[in-house]
């Protein structure tokens, strides 16, 4: 195969395998490498037959390419992208592209764009969400980078991402340097929080309501007919649904509850904090799988700390509905600090990020799409300065009609003991937003106090310290 192969693959693993053949099943001839043998000869497999090569090295995955030359890598983040760019470099020509489709940190991307400049080799760091099966089938896609790029690429990956209800490519461009890393990584900090809210819903049925996983699937199924319809609330429905085959038991009762983590939920944490934007039920999400982690430490301490005293049961049907709002409430609260980080970082980095082209591009393929992502982009389409999803007049009046279940819903849980961070703190950040007046008062005082920090008055302009004890 001598330079026929309309795209490169580098990394034949779940995802760069399944994106393969999706590329291929949309009319383009794949050319596909990876480091290890057998990951090369089950892509020769599945592959059979196809407009499929399987390259024995870089240099001839690259030998096999049309030009300009378009590379999607899919390894794992980190040192290996950097050693696949570092054996590229020498076999690309200006021109060529080259697309990173990991769950890169998009300060690596900055720092591998700069690398690149001066060669002429055009690089992309796309986000990419679907798992196995968007990959597959359509994925949404978030590339950002080198503006040269897009026309290059949009015709490839436009055609093999998810489709929204509205017929449009969920994949557009994000903006330039590491926006689409960025983007993609607010979409998994938000990915983790959906996740948690669900969890702690699941969570409050079973410890509240003595629900058992069977007879919360039909309550999630038919959740995911309404205002929550969502990928995440369907899969909860069927996972509630699954019995183990050996034991009769419901799978998810036998499963250790100690959640891991990739690190991107992380990343997005961390950024929050270094922009200074409050993105808290997306840490808590975080901070809910790293104490999930310490089991041992729990179940010690399971026999010496002290929960309420036995309070009067909860009852199911009313208590079930309110848990539907509260999960609704904190899901838009979940979003808005999302679109919060993708707002600080645009003012920042000044990448012009298209928030309601990103809410379409979210709207299907993606872990985290789900009906109301449309409601978003309709609101960021009528007011792209929009500060804050809140207040959105159709989001203020969801709230408006959630918060109350909300505020049941939590009171309720640390009443009984029951641990809803994420719930929690979507509360916390919904009532701190729509604060006119916090206790920051009193913490400007305390700082000048120890460290005649200063402070401000709301009587009169300027800085001011005082003496506290004289
Ligand atoms: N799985 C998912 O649902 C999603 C994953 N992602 C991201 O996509 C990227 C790939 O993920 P995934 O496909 O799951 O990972 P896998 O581990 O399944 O596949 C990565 C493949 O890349 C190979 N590889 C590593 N280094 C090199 C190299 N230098 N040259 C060629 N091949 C190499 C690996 O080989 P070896 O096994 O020998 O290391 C492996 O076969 C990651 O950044 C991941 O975070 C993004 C969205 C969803
Ligand atoms: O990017 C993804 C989906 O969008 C991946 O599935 C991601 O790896 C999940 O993150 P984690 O392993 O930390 O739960």
């Amino acid at each position: 195969m001598s330079q026929t192969a309309d795209i490169g693959i580098v990394g034949l693993g779940v995802m760069g395998e399944n994106l393969a053949l999706n590329l291929e099943s949309h009319g383009f001839a794949v050319a596909g490498f990876d480091l290890e043998a057998t990951r090369r000869d089950s892509f020769s497999q599945r592959t059979a037959g196809k407009r499929a090569f399987t390259a024995r090295s870089l240099a001839e995955l690259v030998g096999c390419l049309k030009l300009p030359r378009r590379l999607l890598v899919m390894v794992p983040a980190g040192a290996a992208v950097d050693a696949v760019l570092a054996d590229l470099r020498p076999l690309l020509y200006a021109g060529d592209v080259v697309m990173d489709g990991g769950n890169t940190r998009f300060g690596d991307t900055q720092r591998r764009i700069l690398d690149l400049q001066g060669t002429g080799i055009l690089y992309v760091g796309t986000g990419v969400s679907g798992g196995e099966e968007g990959a597959l089938h359509g994925p949404a896609l978030m590339p950002g980078g080198d503006p040269q790029a897009w026309p290059l690429v949009q015709p490839v990956l436009q055609a093999i991402a998810a489709r929204a209800e509205d017929g449009a490519p969920c994949c557009e461009w994000m903006g330039p340097g590491g926006a689409g890393h960025f983007v993609k990584t607010v979409h998994n900090g938000i990915e983790y929080a959906d996740m948690q809210t669900i969890c702690e819903a699941f969570w409050l049925m079973q410890e509240l309501l003595g629900m058992t996983p069977g007879e919360m699937s039909p309550v999630f199924a038919q959740w995911n007919e309404g205002p929550l319809s969502s990928y995440l609330v369907g899969i909860t429905a069927d996972i509630l649904a699954h019995t183990d085959r050996e034991s009769g038991k419901p799978l998810v009762d036998l499963i250790l509850d100690t959640a891991e983590q990739k690190g991107t939920g992380k990343w997005a944490s961390q950024i929050a904090l270094e922009l200074g934007i409050t993105a808290p039920t997306i840490a808590d999400a975080v901070f809910a799988r790293t104490v999930s982690a310490v089991k041992d430490e729990r179940v010690a301490a399971a026999d010496i700390l002290r929960g309420p005293g036995k309070l009067a049961a909860v009852e199911r049907e009313a208590f079930v509905a309110k848990i539907h709002n509260a999960l609704l409430a904190a899901k838009i609260c979940a979003y808005a600090q999302g679109f919060q980080l993708l707002a600080g970082a645009d003012r920042e980095y000044q990448w012009h990020l298209p928030f309601a082209t990103i809410a379409a591009v979210w709207r299907a393929g993606c872990i985290i799409r789900a009906r109301l992502l449309e409601d978003i982009r309709r609101a960021y389409a009528h007011a792209p300065d929009l500060q804050n999803l809140l207040v959105d007049a159709h989001f203020a009046g969801v709230m408006a009609q959630c918060q109350q279940d909300l505020r049941e819903v939590v009171a309720t849980a640390a009443l009984h003991g029951v641990a809803v961070p994420a719930f929690m703190s979507a509360l916390a950040y919904y009532d701190a937003y729509r604060a006119p007046r916090l206790p920051a008062n009193l913490l400007q005082a305390q700082r000048d106090y120890f460290g005649a920090h200063t402070y401000q008055r709301v009587d009169r302009p300027g800085k001011f310290h005082t003496r506290w004890t004289e």
